[in-house]
């Protein structure tokens, strides 16, 4: 639905606030205009997108978390989004994707079957991949996750799932899971909050954007405890994960586990070994796992977790040395694959550069989330900055 368009003109576009600044970006036959609103004392971005064909104005539902709301400077990264760079923060906190048309965007735009925009805030540096691992009810991921958070609390942290089944016994919202409504889960999934669902055992079961990123973002690696039909989804998604099956020695061994664990009721455990029989014929999947491990006993296949973990740590620090940095940037220029920042005040402060090149090259994941893998490097001037990329 849209309304009809008044001639456009970049500097008269207001959005009912008395302090506005505005950003006109052309994408093929659209404009995006994206302006800041000071009302109530609360600053925030609204967001409106002129269909140059049709004259009508898209107020586009706007997905994640929106940037700290001061003042920016915005460029078109490619068809796909645009980089918007916050003034007077530090670089850590400043850089920012509006994503257009991404594929998150366009899965959520087909859902919503209206306009969508979504946040995501860049991250310097890239961060090791999580891990994902599933496998049946009772074969012992739970078991063999708590020991390696036991022994490397530093080094791995949990993806905490939603969930709509009951807790149980010892089971602490938030700890492990968090324990939540369907009908909230369900609006929370509408709005893209997660990055996969499934229906497990007659329950609803989610991991959250946020749950991932949150333990990346503490410099830890994320283990997602998820279903086949979760990993699945996970890999059809922007993030890149290691994801690992979990067998049992036997189909009775995984049974008798499940009854000595006593959480379940018969007709529970029943259900749980019907799904265990599909979900052990999809471990072979082409492309889904990329390793299996058998759970026979503990200590050797907890030896064996170890190793695979170590094998593909394939963690690489950030070259990015000005992420702690305090100078503040806004957007100078750009080449096809590298956005010019210059420094605020033109000074160079301890740990800053008067002008940065952000390379935009291997940047991953995305929306509503983090969009990580941003690296800089310092310019003397623009020109050497560009002869390095020519
Ligand atoms: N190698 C093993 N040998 C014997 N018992 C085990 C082994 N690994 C785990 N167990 C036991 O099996 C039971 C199920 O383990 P756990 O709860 O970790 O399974 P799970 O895969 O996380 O199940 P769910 O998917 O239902 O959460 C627990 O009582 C655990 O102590
Ligand atoms: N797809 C997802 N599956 C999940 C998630 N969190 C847990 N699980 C899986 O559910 C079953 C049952 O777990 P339980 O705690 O009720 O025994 C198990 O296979 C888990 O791996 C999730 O976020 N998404």
């Amino acid at each position: 639905m849209g309304e009809e368009a008044p001639e456009f003109r970049v500097d008269t576009i207001t959005f009912g606030s008395k302090d506005c600044q505005q950003n006109a970006i052309d994408v093929g036959d659209k404009t995006y205009v994206i302006g800041r609103t000071d009302d109530d004392a609360k600053s925030s971005f609204g967001i409106k997108i002129l269909d140059k064909l049709t004259q009508t104005w898209i107020v586009p539902t706007v997905l994640g978390a929106q940037p700290p709301s001061k003042s920016h400077s915005a460029i078109l990264v490619n068809d796909e989004k645009i980089l918007i760079v916050e003034k007077g923060v530090s670089l850590n906190d400043s850089i920012w994707f509006l994503e257009i048309d991404t594929p998150f965007v366009k899965q959520q735009r087909k859902i919503k079957g209206s306009e969508v925009v979504s946040w995501s805030k860049g991250v310097l540096g890239v961060a090791q991949k999580p891990v994902v691992i599933s496998g049946p009810s009772g074969v012992g991921k739970g078991t063999l996750i708590a020991k390696l958070m036991k022994e490397y609390p530093s080094k791995f942290g949990f993806s905490v799932s939603h969930t709509t089944r009951s807790p149980r016994v010892k089971e602490i919202d938030g700890v492990h899971y968090h324990f939540a409504g369907r009908s909230k889960m369900e609006q929370d999934i509408s709005e893209g909050e997660f990055l996969e669902f499934a229906h497990v055992h007659g329950n609803l079961y989610g991991t959250s954007i946020e749950a991932v990123e949150s333990v990346t973002d503490e410099g830890k690696r994320c283990i997602l405890d998820i279903d086949v039909q979760g990993a699945r989804s996970v890999r059809a998604s922007s993030l890149e994960a290691v994801f690992i099956f979990v067998c049992p020695p036997s189909f009775e061994e995984l049974e008798q586990r499940l009854r000595a664990r006593g959480t379940e009721t018969e007709e529970q455990i029943q259900k749980r070994l019907r799904n265990a029989r599909a979900e052990l014929d999809q471990s072979n999947s082409p492309g889904l796992f990329d390793h299996l491990l058998v759970n026979d006993d503990l200590e050797a296949c907890y030896e064996n977790l170890k190793k695979l973990l170590s094998l593909d740590d394939d963690h690489k620090d950030s070259d990015g040395c000005y992420g702690k940095a305090t100078a503040c940037y806004s957007i100078l220029s750009k080449t096809e694959s590298k956005v010019f920042l210059q420094s605020e005040t033109g000074e160079v402060v301890k740990g800053g550069a008067s002008m940065l090149a952000v390379d935009l090259s291997s940047l991953t994941g995305g929306a509503p989330g983090r969009t990580r893998g941003l690296k800089t490097h310092s310019v003397n001037s623009i020109d050497n900055g560009l002869k390095g990329i020519r």
